[in-house]
């Protein structure tokens, strides 16, 4: 049995080897030729997955090891009976980790002593939204849901709020997927009128996917003097990103918030075992078998920690957005394709980074205030 493979999936030997050949290709080039003779397909959200790439191929199977489907035509697929999976919620929790990153940076830009302070609108309270409201609930963030679709379903005990009213939060973060034809299409859902809403008191990260921000409005909203402070991870023609948006935004990163090493290898353990569900082979092997010692194990606060500085610094220590917004902006110059090629190549050489669960935090005789933040923020506490 043939496997093609997007060569940027970690562990696709250890996991797949020994199902089938496993034969690597570059995710971002993938074309027809390359996967004709394929039983099954292993892709990222870089491969565009439609008739195109498939017609007249032997695959039977897709799998994308990512959350994000955008990328397949699910219809065509469906047609033509090949069986798809793709890893809900597999990075939610390492998009968390990166707004509560970018949360700790924005209090201290604008000089607030406590982050709960903020109010945070969160847009699409799906697997990252959930993820996201549930720590910041945690954390007593005033914390507003939007979610038409799940609002239209009427869901119990679940109060959500119009998109309007989300974003006269403080912090306004998207987490929807793209979508162009459905009952709430999210392209382009944030444009000029919603842009003009916010103003220079706020703060929009989008780490959702690019096109649900017209970028050419929010280029044009950056220019002005009121303009909100603007947080991308996700952007409108990736790999060939615009540069001028680059110089207009806060932090710049790669569409790296989901890269923490639990998501990559928790989304290559989901496809695994949709794939041997599919093909009725026993499942073995566990994400957590392959996950290394962390370079950074452990951190000691005594009872004299001041409870912000704790947590910016045990935040910081698993994941600072500022080391990636450097290396991005530091890769701006040069051609589109030069730019394109690397955008790419940040997110294939991308460091290794570790969710918070890997990091133990040695509290000695630190507030109960402060032990709950930590247990909300996800970090293993030993007292
Ligand atoms: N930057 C990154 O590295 C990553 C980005 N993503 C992106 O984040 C998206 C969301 O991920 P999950 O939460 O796991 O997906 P999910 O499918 O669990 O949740 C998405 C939520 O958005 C809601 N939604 C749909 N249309 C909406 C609209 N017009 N307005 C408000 N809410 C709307 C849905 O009802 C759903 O509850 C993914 O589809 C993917 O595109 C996901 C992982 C990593
Ligand atoms: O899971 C998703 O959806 C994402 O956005 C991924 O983090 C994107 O990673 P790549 O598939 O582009 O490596």
């Amino acid at each position: 049995m043939l496997i093609v493979a997007d060569e940027n999936i970690p562990l696709l030997d250890s996991f797949f080897g020994d199902i089938g050949e496993v034969r690597r290709v570059s995710g971002r080039s993938m074309a027809a030729g390359e996967v004709r003779d394929a039983d099954i397909l292993l892709v990222r959200s870089v491969t565009r997955v439609n008739r195109e790439l498939l017609e007249g191929s032997r695959v039977r199977f897709v799998g994308t090891t990512t959350i994000g489907t955008d990328h397949v035509d699910l219809d065509w697929l469906e047609q033509k009976d090949i069986r798809f999976a793709a890893a809900p919620g597999c990075n939610a929790n390492s998009v968390a980790e990166y707004v509560l990153s970018v949360l700790s940076l924005y209090a201290e830009k604008r000089g607030l002593a406590d982050w709960s302070q903020l109010s945070v609108g969160i847009v699409g309270v799906g697997n990252v939204g959930g993820e996201l409201a549930r720590k910041l609930e945690r954390l007593d963030f005033d914390v507003r849901l939007c979610d038409p679709p799940r609002a239209d379903l009427g869901d119990e005990g679940q109060e959500f709020v119009s998109l309007e009213e989300a974003m006269k939060c403080d912090v306004v973060t998207l987490h929807t997927p793209l979508t162009r034809e459905s009952g709430h299409p999210t392209f382009h859902m944030i444009g000029e009128p919603e842009l003009d809403c916010l103003g220079a008191n706020q703060l929009l990260i989008n780490a959702g996917r690019g096109e649900v921000i017209d970028s050419s409005a929010l280029l044009a909203r950056l220019g002005q003097g009121d303009a909100p402070t603007v947080v991308l991870d996700v952007w409108e023609q990736e790999p060939r990103i615009h540069p001028e948006l680059v110089d207009h935004v806060w932090l710049a990163t790669p569409h790296i918030a989901g890269y923490s090493l639990e998501g990559k290898v928790q989304g290559t353990e989901m496809i695994y075992q949709a794939l041997s569900q599919f093909l009725g082979l026993p499942v073995r092997k566990k994400a957590g078998q392959f996950l290394p010692e962390p370079a950074l194990s452990k951190i000691s606060f005594t009872s004299s920690a001041v409870e912000e500085d704790a947590i910016r610094i045990a935040l910081r220590a698993c994941y600072d957005p500022r080391r990636d917004d450097i290396r991005l902006r530091n890769a701006m110059s040069g051609s589109v394709e030069e730019r394109g090629a690397t955008f790419d190549r940040l997110r294939r050489d991308y460091p290794v980074r570790r969710e918070c669960s890997s990091l133990k935090i040695q509290l000695k005789g630190t507030s109960k205030s402060l032990q709950d933040s930590f247990r909300a923020i996800g970090f293993k506490l030993k007292i």
